[in-house]
């Protein structure tokens, strides 16, 4: 049987991926959950676990260096990676949307967006026909708009609060979120019969 390798992503979407895939069956080393290994093999079932940053996953795949992944659909939608989108997990549940200060127009000339997803951004407000510039910024974009950096903010909103304790509001939502089963394509080719069976032990376990 050959080995699938699985970039597992960090933080956030951990727990929930590494409880659908114990709920599907597979027996999973300790050592994945409780550990700081980036590196895992759970031989019980001929599975390498590598743990990435979840941005970093669709990039382990798309190299070759991970058979499939699990990823964000935010960061499918953000960079353009050659990888198969499998399955919808439906974990990690959030979506994207604009927010500002509530009762605000946009800055008529030159409108500006700061964001962490600026390819997601752009390709929303071009759709709309609307020019503006967009400020790339990594993390607490919230603050942008609240130190007038910018008019408004692309950002994922999970249960609203970060909005809400900083005086922010919705404007638009932009997609909804959640995490896929992502395969190298030439691993999906060559390793078709393996991943084929994970996947419908997935699906079945996320239509639960
Ligand atoms: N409230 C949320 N905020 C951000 N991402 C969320 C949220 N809810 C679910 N997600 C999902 O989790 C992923 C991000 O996970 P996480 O926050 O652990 O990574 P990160 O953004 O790289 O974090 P950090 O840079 O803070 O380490 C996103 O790609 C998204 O699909
Ligand atoms: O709607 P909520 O449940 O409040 O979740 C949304 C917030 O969570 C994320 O930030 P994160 O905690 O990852 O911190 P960051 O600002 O450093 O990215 C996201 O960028 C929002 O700020």
């Amino acid at each position: 049987m050959d080995e699938l390798t699985i970039a597992m992503p960090k933080g956030r979407i951990f727990e929930e991926a590494y409880e659908l895939l114990v709920g599907a069956g597979y027996d999973l080393p300790k050592e994945l959950d409780d550990s700081r290994k980036l590196i895992v093999e759970a031989p019980n079932e001929k599975f390498r676990f590598i743990l990435a940053k979840p941005m970093d996953v669709p990039t382990y795949v798309e190299h070759g260096v991970a058979d499939i992944g699990i990823a964000g659909k935010d960061v499918l939608l953000e960079h353009d990676r050659d990888v198969h989108e499998l399955l919808d997990l439906g974990i990690s549940a959030c979506y994207i949307a604009t927010a500002g200060l509530p009762d605000t127009e946009m800055d008529e000339v030159t409108p500006r967006i700061a964001t962490k997803y600026p390819a997601v951004a752009s390709h929303y407000y071009r759709s709309k026909g609307e020019q503006v510039e967009i400020i790339e910024l990594n993390g607490s974009i919230e603050l942008a708009p609240l130190i007038g950096l910018s008019d408004r903010i692309v950002d994922i909103v999970s249960t609203g609060r970060t909005l809400k304790d900083n005086g922010l509001v919705e404007y638009e939502k932009i997609a909804d979120i959640t995490s896929r089963l992502i395969a190298n394509p030439v691993s999906y080719r060559l390793k078709q019969q393996r991943i084929t069976e994970l996947v419908d032990k997935l699906r079945e376990q996320v239509g639960r």
